[in-house]
């Protein structure tokens, strides 16, 4: 099944526009998992496991494993994924970009290595950086729009010809990039006028939406502002405010996690209209 098909069958089955990140940051973990050998992956499969029945996407970000050279962790968490969970689709967050040659190495990297149904990539360098992704036609290609980090507005808010830069990347990826149908974008919680501004240009293309709990984006202006006519289109991600709800000497770490994500899908359900 495609990346798009399998995050609408994930939306309808779980009914949940919730992402579910995993940014496993090694200083955060139980102490028993920082000693483990195989900590991360077991931190991220008892997280996965608590909340697969209330996501549409898992997203682990890349940076968490490469930086400790624990890749082989991430293997082990996406094979889990992919053999556990496989309806739900598992968003590589990598944001790759380079010429055609090296973004084909990125390809197999998210595609082939880890397995995952979308890889999130940078526009900054054109249509041919982008395009040896969608030799696996299949799969996701998640392109940066409008981030959610403040420092995003130095030049996506450039004006271009009259309108923010951002709005021609979410216009050139809708009509002119999407050429397998699977494409997405990212665009902020933290920008929920923007966020609407995307949706208006691009129809019911899917979006990635970072930016609620840890970083503060308002959950109601976020579901308000992005959804479809039929309440979905968007994986609006949350990492850290679930992966380490556990609060001090409090309840289990995965059951905390459950229950935050839980919180969080039901306040974005609320608003789906
Ligand atoms: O614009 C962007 C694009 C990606 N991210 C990533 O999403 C998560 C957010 O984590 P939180 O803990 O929920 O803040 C993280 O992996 C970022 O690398 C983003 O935040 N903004």
């Amino acid at each position: 099944m495609n990346f798009i098909d399998k995050l609408n069958a994930a939306w309808r089955s779980n009914d949940s526009l919730l992402c579910v990140g995993l940014d496993p940051d090694i200083e955060r973990l139980p102490q028993h998992l920082r000693d483990h050998p195989e900590g991360i992956a077991e931190f991220c499969k008892a997280i996965i496991d608590a909340t697969a029945d209330l996501a549409c996407s898992f997203k682990p970000q890349i940076a968490y494993f490469a930086a400790l050279g624990a890749e082989d962790q991430l293997e082990t968490v996406c094979r889990y994924l992919k053999e556990r969970y496989p309806h739900i689709p598992l968003i590589l967050d990598a944001k790759r970009g380079d010429i055609g040659a090296t973004a084909r190495q990125y390809a197999r990297e998210a595609f082939d290595r880890y397995g995952a149904d979308a890889v999130t990539v940078n526009p900054y360098m054109g249509f041919d950086s982008v395009e040896p992704y969608m030799e696996w036609a299949d799969r996701g290609v998640i392109v940066l729009c409008r981030t959610s980090n403040a420092g995003g507005s130095d030049l996506q808010f450039l004006d271009v010809g009259g309108r923010p830069l951002y709005q021609h990347v979410a216009q050139l990826v809708a009509d002119k990039w999407n050429k397998n149908g699977q494409c997405a974008l990212v665009v902020g919680a933290t920008f929920p006028q923007e966020l609407a501004q995307v949706r208006a240009l691009v129809g019911d293309m899917p979006l990635l939406v970072p930016g609620i709990g840890a970083q503060g984006g308002d959950i109601e202006a976020t579901v308000k502002s992005g959804r479809t006519a039929n309440g979905a289109g968007m994986m609006i991600n949350s990492s850290r405010a679930i992966i380490y709800a556990q609060p001090q000497g409090g309840e289990d770490f995965a059951a905390a996690a459950r229950r935050v994500a839980m919180e969080t899908r039901d306040a974005i359900n609320a608003h789906r209209g």
